[in-house]
């Protein structure tokens, strides 16, 4: 099958917007001959409850929860999950149940930790929000198994979703339609991205762009770099888990050959020791980033992705005469837990 054999459940408004960040690029290279970045923009995507990456992965999942009959979309994450508040969004979006288990992801001590931000939205939005001990990690978890098997006790139809959208058959389609909806854009802004950049934790965000573009390439276009930064501080299990879900999806969608091992690149250094936990380098990166272009990033996910870009231009890797896209994937309610960080 080809990726537009696969049934879309719109939930955004159409194409993320994609435009330059010319105050940063020049900030990086004040000397010039510097690359151009550009960021698109999954957080203001969508009208669902302020959008994200993973509205674009359960474009592809809804489909499958519909003709599954399910009424209870069932998913995972940390108190400060912002993939659980777009389940919660999107099954309120389709007059459906969510049950949230959001786990102790985070030892932060932010007082307000889980009530403000994502958690908040959740609740507002109607999920059974189930805070629940355990810590950071990307595989099934037993509360997660657990939510599932008390949907089906109550004489619910429970649709499982994994943390993330992404260890799921169909998690990679979202963001190998992202890969060509990008070359839709790039023929109307006359530029080619041979560089995108992007956080990787359950990996399905940065697989599926490998498999997009892998499959664009395979019909003639122009090889690309696709640069995934770490921000679970598992590098390992994230890594396995990309690799795993990027040649999964290519075979899904029939790119017709086996994706080269320098496809695969997430890249350590930025995420600090622990998952959620900001070091210096991503408080560094959202205020240069806010205080340059007013474009806000949160202290999890995309700080972390941004420092990541920042220090890969400043070395050099990411060169002159380059055109790197940033893909900006949401995460800002979760801001909220941190403001002690921004006094
Ligand atoms: C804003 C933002 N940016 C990047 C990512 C990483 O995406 P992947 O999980 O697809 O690798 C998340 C994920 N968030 C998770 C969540 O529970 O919110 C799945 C971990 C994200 O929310």
């Amino acid at each position: 099958m080809a990726l537009s054999d696969f049934p879309r459940h719109s939930l955004t408004f159409g194409p993320s917007p994609v435009h330059p960040l010319d105050r940063l690029s020049t900030h990086l290279t004040p000397a010039g001959g510097g690359p151009r970045i550009w960021a698109k923009r999954e957080d203001v995507s969508s009208g669902l409850a302020y959008g994200g990456n993973k509205v674009r992965k359960l474009e592809y999942l809804v489909p499958d929860a519909l003709a599954s009959g399910a009424d209870t979309l069932v998913s995972i994450g940390g108190y400060q999950s912002n993939h659980t508040r777009q389940v919660a969004a999107v099954a309120a979006h389709l007059g459906m149940k969510a049950v949230l288990v959001q786990e102790n992801w985070v030892d932060w001590p932010d007082a307000v930790n889980d009530r403000v931000g994502n958690i908040l939205l959740s609740r507002i939005m109607g999920a059974e929000v189930r805070l629940d001990p355990a810590g950071f990690g990307i595989g099934f978890k037993d509360s997660w198994k657990q939510a599932l098997a008390d949907v089906e006790a109550r004489g619910g139809t429970p649709y499982a979703i994994p943390a993330g959208a992404s260890d799921h058959r169909l998690g990679g389609l979202g963001f190998a339609n992202w890969a060509h909806e990008v070359a839709q854009q790039e023929q109307e802004l006359g530029v080619f991205f041979d560089t995108v950049v992007v956080c990787s934790v359950t990996g399905s965000t940065h697989a599926g762009m490998i498999a997009g573009f892998a499959d664009l390439e395979a019909a003639g276009g122009r090889p690309r770099r696709v640069i995934g930064i770490d921000a679970s501080a598992k590098l390992e299990e994230t890594r396995d888990q990309v690799e795993r879900i990027a040649r999964r999806t290519a075979e899904l969608i029939g790119v017709g050959r086996e994706l080269r091992d320098d496809e695969i690149t997430v890249l350590e250094g930025w995420a600090g020791d622990l998952y959620g936990v900001p070091v210096d380098s991503t408080l560094d990166a959202i205020r240069l980033v806010g205080s340059l272009e007013g474009v806000i990033l949160d202290t999890v996910y995309e700080g972390k992705s941004m420092a990541g870009l920042i220090d890969l231009v400043r070395a050099g890797e990411i060169g002159s005469g380059s055109n790197v896209l940033y893909a900006h994937l949401g995460g800002q309610p979760a801001l909220n837990a941190y403001s002690a960080l921004f006094r």
